[in-house]
């Protein structure tokens, strides 16, 4: 049989709107590969991202709580995983790139080290000589120079566009010069949020670091709990906090779409280039703007720096100087594939590649051989 080579373009051409990314505009790879005979070029990126290195040890990094406080939360794989299906979601409504979308939220944490922002913390105190440490400017790092797939170049070869949106986050540097991202990669930012919003509720109140009557002095939280009695009847509300992080998810989503809709209502005819010329922006609606902004900032004090995460944030501090300590002075107990890269490139650079790139797990039992007076190389991840 002959495969129908350019159905995905068919498809794209009858069911997304023209100002989405289309993959007939995409500007190729760095890389020349030519075209899948079925997979659209967005399609194959996603698949690229899934099948990466990177992409599985997303699994063994945490989000906010370490695995030593139990197995019910959220990492940063399951938090990814959350994204890309809100992301795919409002995607289809607002007709944009479905397989762009979601290979740009799968991407979105890539970067992330070990430790989650304690890790960022630490090592962008240690690099400092170097410009620091960004999630975001590793990612564009991994997945250009560090996985290694292929035998004719480096890294993933993903498309300009999804390396563009990941620089982009990286800088924030477009809202200066007044153009938009692309409206897909504004969309996974705001499925970033709305998703660790709600789930970062959800861990703090299972684990008990919060309690609903906190919580409820927030707006955003009244104005759901009052979704969820009108839905249910006071008397039957069962599992009030997954009902209450369904309604915090739905009820963003909504106003996002709604507040998004009607910003696209006159760029009817325009091509996403000239929305991000326009410097057209995806948005919640001021008042819910503000009622996030009251939670997010309750989170901060109340969850992030909850005092059962102190000695956390200390332990893991310590842990990443330590090894950046040891290996910036003993370059030789780096794995090879890293200590190549100091010929080209700064060593703490180098080191905090290495450091970055690690789970959790795996970074407690090299610092314990980094320390421990042993004299030989690190193992790679
Ligand atoms: N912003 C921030 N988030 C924290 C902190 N500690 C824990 N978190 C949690 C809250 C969320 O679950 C998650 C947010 O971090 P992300 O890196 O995913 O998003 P962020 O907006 O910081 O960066 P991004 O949009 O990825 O450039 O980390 C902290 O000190 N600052």
């Amino acid at each position: 049989m002959m495969l129908d080579t350019r159905r995905y373009d068919d498809r794209e051409h009858l069911t997304l709107a023209s100002y989405a990314m289309h993959s007939r505009d995409s500007q190729g790879r760095k890389h020349d590969e030519g075209e899948h005979s079925y997979r659209g070029p967005f399609a194959r990126d996603r698949d690229r991202i899934l099948h990466s290195s990177a992409f599985r040890r997303l699994s063994g990094k945490m989000q906010v709580f370490t695995g030593e406080m139990g197995i019910y939360h959220r990492t940063r794989l399951t938090h990814t995983i959350e994204v890309a299906s809100i992301a795919r979601t409002m995607a289809r409504v607002l007709r944009l790139n479905e397989d762009f979308t979601e290979a740009l939220a799968l991407v979105h944490d890539i970067g992330h080290p070990p430790y989650g922002h304690c890790g960022e913390d630490a090592l962008s105190e240690c690099m400092q000589r170097v410009g620091g440490f960004s999630h975001n400017g590793f990612a564009s790092v991994i997945v250009e120079e560090l996985e290694q797939r292929y035998a004719d170049f480096p890294g993933l070869n993903l498309t300009l566009e999804i390396l563009d949106g990941q620089v982009i986050r990286a800088n924030k540097a477009h809202a200066a010069i007044g153009i938009a991202p692309l409206l897909e990669v504004q969309l996974v930012d705001a499925a970033d949020s709305m998703a660790y919003d709600a789930h970062d509720v959800d861990d703090a109140l299972q684990l008990g670091l919060l309690s609903m009557h906190e919580l409820s002095e927030l707006a955003i939280v009244r104005r759901a709990l009052e979704m969820i009695k009108q839905r249910c009847g006071t008397d039957r509300i069962r599992q009030l906090r997954q009902a209450l992080v369904h309604q915090l998810i739905d009820l963003q989503v909504t106003d996002f779409l709604q507040e998004s809709s009607e910003r696209l209502l006159p760029c009817q005819s325009l091509h996403a280039g000239d929305v991000r010329h326009a410097g057209v922006r995806l948005e919640h609606s001021d008042d819910l703007r503000r009622e996030r902004g009251e939670l997010e900032a309750f989170l901060f004090d109340a969850v992030y720096r909850h005092q059962r995460l102190i000695p956390v944030r200390r332990a893991a501090y310590h842990r990443v100087q330590d090894m950046f300590q040891v290996l910036t002075g003993d370059p030789k107990r780096l794995p090879l594939r890293f200590r190549r890269r100091t010929e080209t490139r700064p060593i703490e650079s180098v080191v905090g590649e290495y450091l970055a790139g690690m789970t959790d797990a795996f970074c407690d039992t090299q610092y314990r051989y980094a320390t421990d007076g042993s004299t030989g190389p690190l193992a790679d991840w």
